[in-house]
């Protein structure tokens, strides 16, 4: 696929791990990643199933956000450590900050990295990794085809957005911000990471890996483009 701007695509868990992995999206999706003759592409992935399960568990026995968070963050290199061993080379480790994570793509074309620090999600981090190498693109793959004006799930007459600037994507996002765990499209800080830094996010279901490619290729895709006007 003739595609030359450097991007980062953050994998929502809810499409590699849903309730166990799916390895036949992985497969997809990496068959895309390999497609791309993009100069860098950064791949971040969240924890799924596997991070809702153990955050769940773990809260029987402790109610610190800190710590929950850090148990979330291992499910997300869990999962990019199986994102990577479809894509990338498994001599190198999964990146365990956004530093590292620079200093292996100056080497690699590729890499996949999960969490790095409590207090964010993995929507944060791909969006600091687009800043730190000046990367303006990110996508993020998730389980709702759009952002909506409300939670889609809770309000199904809620109206989608397909365009909105980063200032209303924030209102909205602040919204469903419940602490650790929240159910957002996307967190709060990584809107306002992209938008200190001007990096457009395109938001939309990352189980229909056509519209994927279209978007890539700069096609109509279905979706929600987030960006300054
Ligand atoms: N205004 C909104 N528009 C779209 N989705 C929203 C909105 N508010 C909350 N959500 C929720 O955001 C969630 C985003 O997907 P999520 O299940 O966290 O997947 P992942 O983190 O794996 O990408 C959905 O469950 C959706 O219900
Ligand atoms: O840099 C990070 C990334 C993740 N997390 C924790 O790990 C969980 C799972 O990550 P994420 O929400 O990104 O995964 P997804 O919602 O895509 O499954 C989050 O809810 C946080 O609790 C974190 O603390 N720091």
């Amino acid at each position: 696929m003739n595609f030359m701007e450097s991007f980062v695509v953050s994998v929502g868990g809810s499409m590699i791990n849903p309730s166990s992995v799916d390895v036949e999206y992985i497969k997809e999706f990496s068959k895309i990643i390999k497609s791309v003759d993009a100069p860098k592409i950064g791949i971040v992935v969240g924890g799924g199933q596997t991070a809702r399960t153990y955050v769940n568990s773990m809260k029987n026995f402790t109610d610190n956000d800190f710590f929950l968070d850090e148990i979330g963050i291992m499910a997300t290199r869990l999962n990019a450590k199986i994102v990577k061993s479809s894509i990338g080379k498994l001599e190198l480790n999964i990146p365990e900050d956004v530093n590292e994570a620079v200093k292996q793509l100056l080497i690699e074309d590729r890499i996949v990295m999960g969490g790095t620090v409590p207090g964010h999600t993995t929507d944060t981090v791909s969006v600091l990794l687009a800043e730190a190498v000046g990367i303006k693109k990110v996508y993020n793959l998730t389980s709702v085809d759009r952002v909506y004006e409300d939670d889609p799930k809770k309000n199904p007459k809620a109206k989608a957005i397909e365009t909105m600037n980063y200032k209303e994507a924030f209102s909205i996002s602040l919204k469903s911000y419940t602490g650790a765990g929240s159910n957002q499209f996307m967190d709060s800080v990584a809107l306002l990471i992209a938008m200190r830094s001007g990096i457009e996010i395109n938001l939309m279901h990352g189980k229909d890996l056509n519209n994927f490619k279209n978007a890539l290729k700069g096609e109509k895709f279905i979706g929600t483009k987030i960006r300054a006007d």
